[in-house]
Order: C-alpha cells, then sequence, then structure tokens
C-alpha cells in the first residue's frame, strides 16, 4: 500500500485479522469432470483479509477448488458442482445469482499473465466499464491510477498508459492483471499460482504486493511453492487426491502439522 508506512499497514491487518469475519465458506463441495470424481465433501472457509493458501500435490484438487469460488468451472463442459459454497451468507450457485456480478465481486488472477491486447490504460479500464462503474474520463482516470498504485506498477507505467499491456515484462503484465482485478473492487481475489511464470525478482514483487493487498481484499492463492505459502498466508489448506486433509494456520501447518499426509509433503515425500 502506497499510502501507508508498513507499520501502519501492519497495524490495521493486525486488527483484521482478530476480528476476521467469515467471507466464503465451502460445505460438503463435491466437483465431478463427467464421470470421474475430482474433489470429495471439502469443507473449507475463507476468512476476511486473510491469504488463505491451497496447497497439495499435482492434481490434488487445489485448482478446481479455487474456481468453485467464483464459479469458473461453469466454462469447463462436463464439469459438475455439488454441495454449498457461500459469499456473505448467500448460496453463489443460487439460480438466482448472477455469474457476471459474482466474478466482479470474486475476481481472478491466472498462471500466466493474460493481459488484453489493448493500452495499460484500456487493461485496467475495461472492467470499470462493463460494470459501470465511472461516468467519465475523471473517474475512470482516477480508477486507473488507483488500481494501477495498488497494484504498485503505476510509477512505472504512468507515462506510457497509451502503450500495449502486452509490451511490458512479465512481472509487470502480472501486476497489470491484478490492476485489472483490482480495478473493479473486488472483495476476495483468487490466484491461481500466480508466481508461476515469473522470475525470483518478479515473483518476489508480486508476494510484497499480495501481503500488501490484504489490507483491502480477502485473498485465495493455489500454489506449489511451500516457500512461497509460507511467506504471503496466514491459513493454509492442504489438498490430497480430492480430500482436503488439513487446515491450519499457515505457522502451524509449517511447523507442525496435524497431519501425516501434510508432514509427508512439506518434507519433500512425494508429489
Ligand atoms: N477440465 C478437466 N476435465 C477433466 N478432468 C479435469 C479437468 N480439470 C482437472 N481435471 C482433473 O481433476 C483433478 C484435479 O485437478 P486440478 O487441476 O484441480 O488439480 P491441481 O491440484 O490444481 O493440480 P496442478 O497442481 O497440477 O495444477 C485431476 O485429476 C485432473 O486431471
Amino acid at each position: 500500500m502506497n499510502m501507508l508506512s508498513e507499520t501502519a499497514v501492519e497495524k490495521v491487518l493486525e486488527r483484521k485479522m482478530t476480528n476476521a469475519a467469515l467471507k466464503m465458506s465451502g460445505k460438503d463441495v463435491c466437483v465431478f469432470y463427467g464421470e470421474k470424481q475430482a474433489l470429495y465433501n471439502v469443507n473449507l472457509d475463507i476468512r476476511e483479509n486473510t491469504v488463505t493458501a491451497l496447497i497439495g500435490p499435482s492434481g490434488c484438487g487445489k485448482s478446481t477448488f479455487l474456481r468453485t469460488l467464483n464459479r469458473m468451472n461453469d466454462t469447463i463442459d462436463n464439469c459438475r458442482v455439488t454441495g454449498r459454497i457461500s459469499l456473505d451468507q448467500d448460496d453463489i450457485y443460487d439460480p438466482s445469482i448472477d455469474v457476471v456480478e459474482l466474478r466482479a465481486r470474486v475476481g481472478m488472477v491466472f498462471q500466466k499473465p493474460n493481459p488484453f491486447p489493448k493500452s495499460i490504460y484500456e487493461n485496467v479500464a475495461y472492467g470499470p466499464r462493463i460494470h459501470g462503474l465511472a461516468r467519465n474520463k475523471a473517474e475512470f482516470d482516477e480508477i486507473v491510477e488507483s488500481s494501477l498504485q495498488r497494484a504498485g506498477l503505476w510509477n512505472e507505467v504512468k507515462d506510457r498508459l497509451n502503450e500495449p499491456g502486452t509490451g511490458l515484462s512479465g512481472g509487470q503484465q502480472q501486476r497489470l492483471c491484478i490492476a485489472r482485478a483490482v480495478a473493479v473492487s473486488p472483495e476476495v481475489i483468487l490466484m491461481d499460482e500466480p508466481c508461476s511464470a515469473l522470475d525470483p525478482i518478479a515473483t518476489a514483487r508480486v508476494e510484497e504486493l499480495i501481503h500488501e493487498l490484504r489490507a483491502n481484499f480477502t485473498i485465495v492463492i493455489v500454489t506449489h511453492s511451500m516457500q512461497q505459502a509460507a511467506r504471503v498466508s496466514q491459513r493454509t489448506a492442504m489438498f490430497h487426491m480430492g480430500l482436503l486433509v488439513e487446515e491450519n494456520d499457515t505457522d502451524k501447518m509449517f511447523t507442525n502439522p496435524d497431519d501425516q499426509r501434510t508432514q509427508d509433503y512439506i518434507m519433500g515425500r512425494f508429489g
């Protein structure tokens, strides 16, 4: 966060953590791809202003669970979700839910940076435009600037807002995608291995950003990197073969996990 000192940010976060309210909740979530079941009765709470990391070996269902949180699975043919997933108590699979609005409230950042083939400015202004969040140029300018500020990218791009987003470096493109997600004022941001295509310096920058974004957003991140989960999250959920085997405070998870499978995974014994 650019406007507050680090100590001020820590204080805000500390206050928010102690009162962290339930933001989303999965109850008995099962997911099927055709005949194949990918998730089995997952129960997981996502707390406000908290970074929740989803970890586990390849194919365990982390991304599948992440995608249930904003119904991205709807876009996959033959994918079926059962159970209940709520956002502020409301069932997001209820037929009355407007999926476009849901995805504005629960935004997503993908593995590979995927800016639109448009200018940096337009990449950020696009969402606010389709959701009618600004009335005139001044309001769009304000959203674009504040979103780029929040994504820690403003100073690097403020003099070239009309240049293509695809001309930025990989790390800058990913921060542009984060600015794009932030621009529609989501409540929750889902991140599916957001650093897997980035070098260590760009990764560190995005991790720092995740830490700052927590003051204003609830974040759920899928990561293959245990070190990353330990660095960025406060809660960690460990999946194995479609089951949620453990959910715990991140510190505990990485020092003294309750489940043997978590221990084995953390020690590199499988996956
Ligand atoms: N579109 C799909 N169609 C059919 N099966 C799928 C599809 N997507 C995922 N699966 C299967 O569902 C299971 C869980 O996959 P998922 O991608 O959620 O795991 P993951 O833990 O995120 O894995 P990775 O770390 O490798 O990305 C796997 O067996 C996978 O093959």
